[in-house]
């Protein structure tokens, strides 16, 4: 009955009124993952929600990969592309490409479909106002040596100023997981590792993963088997016995540095489930899997 859908749809939002109460003026780092880039009516909807979320005093900000596209893009260059320990050998042929799909091509159109949903954004990167400080990173070998990965690194410091003042403004920065060393050379960084800097740098209250999986399974193949919440320590027993492996490991050991380090929650989300994000931080049930302190 029309006069009922109408009821209902004034209770959700009455239902999200103590979450926009709470959540406003606090930081919310979202990271977009290479896996969810590839449709456009997901990024869409998933950045209609950021745009929702700012327009309600939450201040976000979008931390963002592109791993699949710079594959692709690599293989175009004729080049190879290597992994060590899920992250990628960096050469300075690499990093030209992995600087131009990040920076120059997800970055800007990332800003421009922000704007297009009636949201402001602006791109902190490198070419335009670094906000990532990093350094370079190996990785331990088996034999107790370190592996060298090329120009790839971690964030150790971020330029705090300049993203409270970007959000304050009520603009979303939209920031590419490259890092600026302090000689200003370019460093490649995992993007999960990336924005959970991000977060944990700014006390974020929250910090979103949204990828290709509704969450954190204990049997990927059985979809009842989601784990919609989760302690730390629960974490690292999924990770030790081989629940959680591949892409989630990054991110899981990536939310528990930022747990530890004050960020009050950590969500993984499905980026193709519509408004995940929405339901996720502004309902009383969430959709994806939450991992707390
Ligand atoms: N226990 C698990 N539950 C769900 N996904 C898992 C699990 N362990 C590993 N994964 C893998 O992690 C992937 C997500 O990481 P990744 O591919 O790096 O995505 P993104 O591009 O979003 O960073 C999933 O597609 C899935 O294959
Ligand atoms: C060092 C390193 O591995 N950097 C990543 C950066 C992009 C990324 O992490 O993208 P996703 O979010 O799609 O995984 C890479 O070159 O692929």
């Amino acid at each position: 009955m029309a006069v009922d859908d109408a009821i209902r749809k004034a209770e959700v939002l009455v239902e999200a009124l103590a979450w926009i109460q709470q959540f406003r003026d606090r930081y919310v780092v979202v990271k977009l993952g290479g896996s969810t880039l590839d449709d456009v009516d997901d990024v869409r909807r998933c950045l209609a929600d950021v745009v929702f979320m700012a327009a309600v005093g939450m201040r976000p900000i979008l931390v963002h990969g592109g791993g699949k596209s710079i594959n692709r893009a690599m293989e175009q260059a004729g080049i190879q592309p290597k992994f060590v320990q899920g992250r990628r050998y960096t050469d300075d042929g690499t990093l030209e490409i992995v600087s131009r799909v990040l920076a120059d091509d997800i970055c800007e159109l990332l800003v421009e479909e922000v704007r297009a949903l009636g949201g402001s954004a602006v791109a902190l990167n490198f070419r335009s106002q670094n906000v990532l400080i990093g350094e370079r990173t190996t990785l331990p070998g088996a034999d107790g040596t370190q592996i060298d990965l090329g120009r790839v690194g971690e964030v150790v410091s971020v330029n705090r100023d300049v993203l409270a003042a970007t959000c304050r403004s009520g603009t979303i920065p939209v920031i590419p997981s490259i890092a600026l060393d302090k000689k200003g050379g370019k460093l490649n960084v995992n993007a999960d590792t990336a924005a959970a800097a991000v977060a944990r740098f700014l006390r974020a209250e929250k910090l979103v993963f949204l990828s290709d999986v509704p969450g954190i399974f204990r049997d990927r193949k059985n979809p009842a088997t989601l784990l919609s919440h989760l302690k730390s320590e629960d974490c690292r027993a999924l990770i030790a016995d081989g629940t959680i492996d591949s892409g989630m490991i990054p991110k899981v050991e990536a939310s528990l540095d930022a747990l530890n380090a004050g960020v009050k929650k950590v969500h993984i989300i499905d980026a193709g489930v519509p408004h995940s994000l929405l339901l996720e931080v502004y309902s009383n049930t969430g959709i994806g899997t939450e991992i707390v302190r």
